[in-house]
């Protein structure tokens, strides 16, 4: 039965790996990644009535409600009618998806109020297609091959963004080597120990740019280690780096920590799959 007010989670996504495998003629990057959420996100709340935007939250200052917007977009080419608030507890262009993560988090509330999905997702952001089911998978392609994976192990994360806003295709374009290696075999993954085992023998590709264009970047992942992170990354084109810690207790001291820097921190743990339907 379609549904008519609803709110939907929008969940950050993360790169736990990004490796940058090439580059197409049309100047796009074809990436492997291993991408999880978190339940730290956005919300977007749905409701019927012309098409619409409201933004609140933290992080609404700065971000129009224009047409440009991520949620009016997936709206518009779901040909939907839709009034949509969108609370945006994430900062933006983080290299956590928080544009996809919204649009995917419409086009998820607008299939419960009986719309269709679309076709071609990807016009709307090379993230939307791994966040639409918000689950982990492994990311292929330019993003349009989305393998899910296993259930990951509990994860405690923490979350820190020097509040500096970095530019997706300025940092592709700040690559020096688009042709690396792929990821290696993906196993199931029984402990965080074992995954993080994994992901030192990985990389994110898009990291040494990032860090010429902030080198801010250094700073944060030398403080989420030396607060005790077992393994600190970047996410994405950042600049959100992630931290994983053994406790959530561990994850929260680190984060009153780090809060001190005057960044943004959360500590967090990888989403629950989005209820089905
Ligand atoms: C790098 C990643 C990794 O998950 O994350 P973010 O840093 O954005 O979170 C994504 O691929 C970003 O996805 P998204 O932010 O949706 O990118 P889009 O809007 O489609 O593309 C923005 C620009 O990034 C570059 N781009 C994006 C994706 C890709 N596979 N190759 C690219 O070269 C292109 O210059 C493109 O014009
Ligand atoms: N709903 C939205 N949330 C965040 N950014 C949005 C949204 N709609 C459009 N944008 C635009 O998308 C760009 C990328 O933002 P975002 O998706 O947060 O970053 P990233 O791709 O690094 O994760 C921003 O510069 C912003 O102007």
């Amino acid at each position: 039965m379609p549904m008519t007010n609803l709110v939907e989670p929008a969940p950050a996504k993360l790169n736990l790996a990004l490796h940058v495998t090439g580059r197409r003629a049309d100047g796009y990057h074809l990436l492997d990644s291993l991408v999880c959420f978190a339940s730290i996100g956005d919300e977007v709340h749905l409701s019927p009535g012309p098409l619409s935007l409201s933004i609140d939250g933290p992080f609404s200052e700065g971000l129009a409600s224009d047409d440009d917007n991520l949620c009016l977009r997936a709206a518009g080419l779901a040909g939907a009618e839709v009034a949509i608030r969108l609370t945006k507890n994430l900062p933006v262009a983080s290299g956590i998806g928080g544009g996809s993560a919204d649009a995917a988090a419409v086009l998820r509330g607008l299939l419960r109020m009986g719309h269709e999905l679309p076709a071609d997702l990807q016009r709307l952001g090379a993230d939307v297609p791994v966040c639409l089911a918000s689950t982990p998978a492994r990311m292929q392609g330019i993003g349009e091959q989305v393998t899910p994976l296993p259930t990951l192990p509990p994860l405690y994360l923490v979350l820190v963004n020097p509040t500096v806003a970095l530019s997706t295709p300025q940092v592709f374009a700040a690559m020096e080597q688009h042709e690396n290696p792929a990821l290696p075999k993906i196993p199931d993954f029984a402990t965080a120990k074992a995954l993080i085992q994994w992901l030192r023998g990985t990389r994110n590709d898009l990291e040494a740019p990032a860090r010429r264009l902030a080198p801010v970047i250094g700073e944060v992942l030398a403080a989420l280690n030396a607060t005790g992170a077992g393994f600190a990354r970047m996410s994405g084109s950042g600049a959100t780096c992630f931290g994983i810690f053994d406790t959530a207790r561990q994850a929260a001291e680190a984060a009153g920590i780090l809060g001190r820097h005057g960044w943004w921190v959360v500590a967090t743990e990888l989403a629950q799959p989005p209820a089905p339907g």
